[in-house]
């Protein structure tokens, strides 16, 4: 069997319309970070199904015993927000997984190049096996962060088949350059958009989310 990455739009109604907000260019940076904030909400929400892991036991109503399933508390759970940007995802991320360990990755990419540079990495030389990870990175575009990001994550024990990857604007050379070397990777994006600018800027997208998101 040939694995192939998968890419989910999730068809919800908020996902569209704070993507709507981020886009518009009208939008003030306390309300695109609001935006933000709600779309690493929806999209984590959908991205943990079928992925956190459960286990089922049994409790007490105050009329019965009764089955019950819990998220389970020995699987460790890690998101990764890419800085700057996403660590505005995280905030709405975290509401879904609150008892996640976050391991910072600081990424910027050189504005001439576009080739990323890593000036803050906060992970452990090895991950635990099983561990899950949400990586949290509002732009896709040329793939060069990301993929610099899944290679210290796998590099450091990471299954790639554990990652979820939520952006919110997707553009094909990043996800054609995740699905050669990941072909088990699953993303979920609030769009797909049609490609990138000369400057390395996605279509129509919504501009520098990091700028955007801190008022920059
Ligand atoms: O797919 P790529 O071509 O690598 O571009 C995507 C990256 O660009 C942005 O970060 P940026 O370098 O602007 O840093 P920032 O988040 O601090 O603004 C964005 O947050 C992604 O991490
Ligand atoms: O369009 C883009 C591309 C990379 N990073 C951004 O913030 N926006
Ligand atoms: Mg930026």
């Amino acid at each position: 069997m040939t694995l192939q990455m998968r890419i989910y739009v999730p068809p919800h109604p908020l996902i569209k319309h704070w993507l709507g907000v981020a886009r518009d260019a009208q939008t003030p940076p306390v309300l695109f970070k609001s935006a933000m904030t709600e779309l690493g909400r929806w999209l984590t929400y959908e991205a943990v199904r079928e992925w956190l892991p459960t286990i089922e036991t049994t409790v007490q109503t105050p009329l019965a015993d009764c089955p019950a399933t819990f998220v389970n508390p020995e699987v460790p759970l890690v998101v990764v927000p890419i800085l700057r940007a996403g660590l505005a995802l995280l905030e709405g991320a975290q509401t879904v997984m609150p008892l996640a360990s976050i391991y910072h990755l600081g990424l910027v990419r050189d504005e001439e190049t576009l080739e990323p540079s890593c000036y803050l990495n906060k992970f452990p030389a090895q991950f635990k096996e099983q561990t899950r990870v949400l990586i949290c990175d509002p732009m896709l575009a040329t793939g060069g962060s990301i993929m610099a990001a899944m290679a210290e994550l796998t590099s450091r024990g990471i299954d790639p088949a554990l990652v979820r990857i939520i952006s919110v604007v997707a553009a094909p050379p990043a996800l054609q350059r995740l699905s050669v070397t990941y072909p088990g990777l699953n993303v979920y994006t609030a769009t797909i958009d049609e490609g990138l600018n000369s400057h390395g800027y996605i279509v129509p997208g919504l501009g520098d989310a990091g700028d955007r998101a801190f008022g920059t």
